[in-house]
């Protein structure tokens, strides 16, 4: 019997993949994903049927494996060349607020855009021709730009430039003294020990530093806002999270101002009741979104200043959700937030911990896509905060750590949504001497 080659595997799966999300738009006849100018700005509905949603997954896996075979080895360096290319172009066309300049339905001469945005022609159309080798706007008529369905959000998106800031402007650099730090101060945990001091020449904390600087602190909440909206770390999948029908108790969302998750929950489960805890500094931008709230909303949704280090108040029936959370602190802080939990975890069997959260997986036991998601996270939180995201050994070293002789913090359940980059992990507090009883 002849065995197929890798490659041919590779296509055979970019294939049935492919068919199964064709025949799904063709069905509900929503567009196919195309390269057509003001394509839709959403490729397949978050609605989409789960083995719709995991076809994606694995027709992205896929074609980026079969293009790592088919691509010389010699030709790697040239592609980082072209990847940290393109994100300069990029924030070259944000910068001089070409975007705003290309109409969202038509075509602009180049010139014309050179002359709103007082930028050299020759050096707009290089620039712009990059991009467009990433679907990032196009050329329908020669020597005339157009919006894609990516392009076009930093139009119409009004948190993306300034997440692109954020991104080029901050982050950036400091991946660039990641090296400098780790010679530095190796495996310190110091938060004003990381590659921002370096970058930033600052002796403060990367949340100081940044929360001290109002433009950057402006961009920030302009990145935040992006994470949010973006597919991997969307708000929505908080509702798919656990079983919200079914739960009557209140649930808190700790470190969780704005407020929007909470916001997200009260939306979609009119019985659930909350409560978003936060700095009292913070809480206040909570007041903010709340009062804007419908009454319904705001009547289930109340606010309160604690700081995550202090012990809970005991409430019957609780889930704490943690939600991108434990990623900021180091492992000695983060068992100090789940200990100040185990209290109130105590007196109440049946509440509940949510961590939402990045799991490391194994290395290649998910599609090379999605782990490089969750690997260049673990980058940036090593370089931003000296913390970590953590796969589930480290996870349950937490739990672990943070039990004491009555009781003991097990994980219940780990939850993962197609398309998530986050997965939930369900914990639970079990006292010892039921352990003990049982065994
Ligand atoms: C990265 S955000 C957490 C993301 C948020 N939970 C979500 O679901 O999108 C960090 C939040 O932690 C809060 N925070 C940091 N340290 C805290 C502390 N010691 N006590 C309470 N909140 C804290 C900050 O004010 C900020 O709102």
């Amino acid at each position: 019997m002849c065995k197929t080659s890798p490659i041919e595997a590779y296509a055979d799966e970019i294939c049935s993949a492919a068919k199964i999300i064709a025949g799904y738009c063709a069905l509900e006849k929503i567009p196919q994903p195309s390269f057509e100018p003001h394509a839709p700005s959403v490729t397949l509905p978050p609605s989409a049927p789960t083995h719709v949603l995991e076809a994606r997954q694995r027709l992205i896996g896929a074609a980026a494996k079969i293009q790592q075979l088919a691509t010389e080895p010699s030709e790697f360096l040239p592609g980082l060349a072209v990847q940290y290319q393109l994100t300069a172009s990029i924030r070259w066309l944000a910068h001089f607020s070409v975007l705003p300049c290309v109409p969202l339905q038509g075509s602009v001469p180049y010139s014309d855009i050179a002359s709103m945005c007082n930028v050299p022609v020759r050096t707009l159309r290089s620039v712009v021709r990059l991009a467009m080798t990433a679907n990032f706007l196009c050329e329908p008529v020669v020597g005339e730009v157009a919006h894609t369905s990516i392009s076009s959000q930093f139009v119409t998106k009004p948190a993306y430039p300034g997440w692109m800031k954020f991104m080029t402007e901050f982050y950036m650099p400091v991946s660039c003294k990641f090296v400098e730090a780790t010679e530095k101060w190796g495996t310190s945990v110091r938060k004003d020990q990381t590659a921002v001091n370096l970058a930033m020449g600052t002796e403060l904390s990367s949340f100081d530093y940044i929360t001290g600087n109002r433009d950057l602190s402006r961009k920030f909440a302009a990145y935040m806002k992006g994470v949010q909206a973006s597919e991997g770390t969307n708000i929505r999948y908080i509702l798919t999270s656990f079983d919200w029908r079914w739960h009557s108790g209140p649930v808190i969302h700790m470190a969780g101002s704005p407020g929007t998750v909470a916001i997200a929950l009260a939306e979609a489960f009119p019985h659930l009741k909350l409560l978003v805890q936060d700095f009292p500094d913070t809480i206040k931008h909570s007041h903010g979104l709340l009062a804007v709230q419908s009454q319904e909303i705001r009547s289930r949704i109340t606010t309160a200043e604690h700081n995550i280090f202090e012990p809970q108040p005991h409430v019957p029936g609780a889930v704490y959700i943690l939600r991108m959370l434990l990623h900021n602190w180091c492992d000695a802080e983060a068992t100090k937030i789940l200990a100040s939990l185990l209290p109130a975890m105590k007196s109440n069997p049946s509440a509940r911990i949510l961590i939402i959260d990045t799991l490391l997986p194994e290395p290649g036991t998910v599609d090379s896509v999605s782990e490089a998601m969750m690997r260049y996270r673990d980058m940036t939180m090593m370089q931003v905060f000296n913390t970590k995201e953590r796969d589930l050994d480290e996870f349950k070293a937490l739990f672990e750590q943070a039990s004491d002789h009555e009781a003991r913090l097990v994980l219940k359940s780990i939850r993962h949504h197609p398309g998530s980059t986050l997965s939930v992990l369900e914990v639970g507090c079990e006292m010892e001497s039921e352990s003990l009883a049982e065994g």
